[in-house]
Formats: C-alpha cells, structure tokens, sequence
C-alpha cells in the first residue's frame, strides 16, 4: 500500500480532534470525509478505517510509540508510524516518518502483547470491571472479539422486500451479501460499501442493523394489531423493526426524552413505509403515566455503557466512566419500575441492553423483580449474546410477564 499525503494528513486531523478535543469518532470521520470532493471510495474508506483502528488500538499504539496526550502532532505521526508499521506498510521518506524505530516497534509489541490491558488496548478500569463481572476467561475472550472490525449486517424490510429479493437488487447495484443462519431479516456484506447511496436504501428496502439487535424486536412476541410502547427508541432502530413484525397493524407509540432523535425516527419510518408509529417526546411524567396500563407490549431498549457494541463503537473505550455506568445503572432500574407500569395485565415485556455486563442485566431484572412493581412480573426468558460466541454485538434481552 502506498500512503497519499492528503489522506495521512486528514487522517492525522482527524485524531486530533477525537483524541484531543473530544469530539465523537464518528462525526469526525463524517465531517472529515466531506472534505474533498475528488475523493474517491477508496480513498474515503482508508481515512475512516485507519482513523477507527487507530482510535481502537490507542492505549497500545500510544505506549509503544511513547507518547501521552494530550498529543501533538509529532506524536500523533509516531502513532500513526507504528500503525504502519506492525501492519507492514511501507513508510513512505516524509520527514515525519524520519528514524522511525522499526525493530524496537515490533519488540515493544512483542512484550506488551503479553499484558491484557495493552495488548486489547483498554483503560485499567475498564479491564478491572469486565473481568471482576465476566470472569477473567470470559472477559478475555469476549475484549479480544469487541476489538475486531464490526461486520455490516442489514435488515430487509419485509414491509417492502424480502431478504432473497433485497440481495437480488443489491447484486444489480454491485453489493455482494449473504445469508446469516438463523436470522431470517438479516443479510451481511460480503465487502464493506457504502450501502446509503444504493436506490435500495433510498427506497427502504433495508436498514442497517446488527445481527444481535436484530433478536430484541423478535424477543417480544408481536402481533398485528397489538398495542405496543417502545418507551427508549430513539432514532428507532427497533421501533421500525416491530412495525415491520407487525405487518403495519396496530398501533406504536414510540417514546424518548430527546425529541431530535424521534424527529429521526419519524423520517426513517417514511422511508420504509411504515404507517403504525406515533411519536412523544417525555418531557414530563405525565407521559408516561397517561399510557400506564394500556399495552399489549412493552419494549425498554434502556440507555447503558454500550460494552457490546465496542467493535462498532471504539471510542467509547476512552469516553465511558465508571460514574456513567454507576449513574446509568441508576436510571435503568428508575425506568424499569416506571416504564413497566405502562403494561396491562397479562401484557409482556422486554427490557434489553447492549451492554454485556450482568450488572446492567441480569442483576438488574433480579433487583426489579423484588420491586414492588416488579413483584407484578414473572421472568419468562432472558437470554446474553456475547460477541464472541456470535460473532455478532453483545446483547442481552429478558422477556417478563405481568401476571
Ligand atoms: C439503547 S438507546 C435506544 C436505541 C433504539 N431503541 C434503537 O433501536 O435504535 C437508548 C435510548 O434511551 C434514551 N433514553 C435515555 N434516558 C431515557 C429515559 N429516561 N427515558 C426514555 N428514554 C431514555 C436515549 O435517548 C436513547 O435513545
């Protein structure tokens, strides 16, 4: 591979602004890309994953080029040198690159491999939790699989296609994909595309969505015609598939405290031709109280660390806090004992997170379950996928019954 100096550069930028301003990698990236026209994909996809897997590997890299941040730019091209390097990339005579030590690079890897923390390239505490909460060999196995290249899953919408349809038009639009057993919506890119610019997309015939997401909606049992409150759907990732499970029938009442987001939501539905779905904004507990006792089903998909969703999603290894999942804990027990009460007797319920730490799950469903609102509700099913049993995001989802 020969590097371009203008793609280096804008990658070099890139990490200055997520590693020392703070700003989300995929904004970044987003922003960045937008600016050259004459970039071609190629081009556009050497920024955004040389940027992602720099971001990944950021303790590791940093630690063996020996530099701390906040970075300069002098440092960020040691960074990016040692990526080249322990990639076998040919670094090209810039002045930037100028005594690059090759060999003590490839030694420092060698023994900071041998350490957990470097070698999966995750805060002490980060690693401290995941093993106390998994176990050490979960853990282990689990960090190594969250730091591999998420791979892009998408869901037909049965809406409008179906899944044997969908690959048909997008092999006529030049993306490969296949099947994935035991995912009857889902299809997987067999190369990375940007699949927002296919017709398809523009006509909702698809939506991206991992494997393991792909689980919850189907978790709670939907039927046309039911009454169903997705009470966290943000942009509505979820909401649309349960509008797609239940054929358009019935009514959705799609719920989140940020009114951006359903906004969002709202546009996707459109797109993919879904005609089911009310939105509110909770800008008060009235909200919620007046839909108390009134579904058939309820779906809470609670905020949390978003630990499974590490592969697509690295920085947030360098922006979550412990006081974040103390906090959120917090809040997904709140919404548990809240939000349930929205379900009529007889009614069921998910609660699911992307998280894959038991304290954000299992733990928590116990703990509500001794609530006096949780004592209405019985534990029908939960299930943990971690990623890398699946090969997909971590998840967790627990089906509860109001008796
Ligand atoms: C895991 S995300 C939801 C993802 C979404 N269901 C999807 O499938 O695309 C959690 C959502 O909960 C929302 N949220 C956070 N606190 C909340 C609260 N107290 N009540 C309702 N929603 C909340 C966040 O804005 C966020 O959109």
């Amino acid at each position: 591979m020969r590097l371009h100096r203008n793609l280096v550069f804008a990658t070099i930028d890139a990490l200055a602004e997520i590693f020392n301003v703070g700003n989300y990698a995929d904004k970044v990236i987003e922003k960045t890309l937008k600016r050259d026209k004459r970039w071609g994909s190629r081009d556009r996809s050497f920024i955004a994953e040389t940027t992602y897997d720099i971001v990944r590997w950021k303790r590791l890299y940093a630690e063996i080029a020996e530099v701390k941040e906040p970075f300069s730019r002098e440092d960020l091209f040691r960074v990016f040198s040692v990526w080249c390097v322990l990639r076998g990339i040919k670094l090209p005579d810039w002045p930037q690159f100028e005594g690059t030590p090759v060999r003590r690079i490839k030694g420092k890897f060698d023994e900071l491999s041998k350490i957990r923390k470097y070698r999966e390239s995750v805060p002490d505490w980060l690693d401290e939790l995941g093993s106390r909460e998994l176990g050490d060999k979960t853990w282990t196995k689990e960090l190594h699989s969250l730091n591999n290249q998420a791979p892009v899953v998408i869901r037909a919408n049965k809406l409008k296609t179906t899944p044997q349809k969908l690959a048909e038009i997008l092999k006529e639009e030049g993306i490969e994909t296949s099947n994935l057993r035991n995912y009857p919506e889902a299809l997987e890119l067999k190369e990375r595309a940007n699949i927002f610019r296919t017709k398809a997309f523009k006509d909702g015939l698809f939506e991206v969505q991992d494997a393991s997401s792909q689980r919850v909606a189907e978790f709670l049992n939907v039927e046309p015609g039911m009454r169903v409150v997705d009470t966290c759907a943000g942009a509505g990732g979820k909401t649309l598939h349960l509008a797609a499970l239940m054929e358009n029938k019935g009514q959705i009442i799609a719920l989140d405290i940020y009114g951006n987001k359903l906004k969002e939501l709202k546009r996707r539905a459109k797109r993919a031709g879904a005609h089911n779905i009310d939105t509110r904004s909770i800008d008060s507990t009235k909200v919620i109280k007046k839909l108390y006792n009134t579904a058939d089903r309820v779906l809470i998909d609670a905020p949390c660390s978003g630990l499974g969703v590490l592969s697509r999603n690295p920085d947030a290894k360098w922006k979550l806090q412990p006081e974040f999942i103390e906090n959120i804990r917090n809040t997904q027990l709140d919404i548990l004992q809240k939000y349930s009460q929205i379900l009529k007797k007889g009614g069921q319920l998910v609660y699911a997170t992307c998280s894959i730490l038991p304290s954000e799950n299992q733990q928590q469903v116990q703990k509500f379950l001794k609530t006096e609102e949780g004592a209405k509700f019985r534990l029908k099913k939960e299930k943990t996928i971690l990623s890398s049993e699946s090969g997909y995001d971590g998840f967790y989802m627990a089906l509860l019954e109001k008796e």
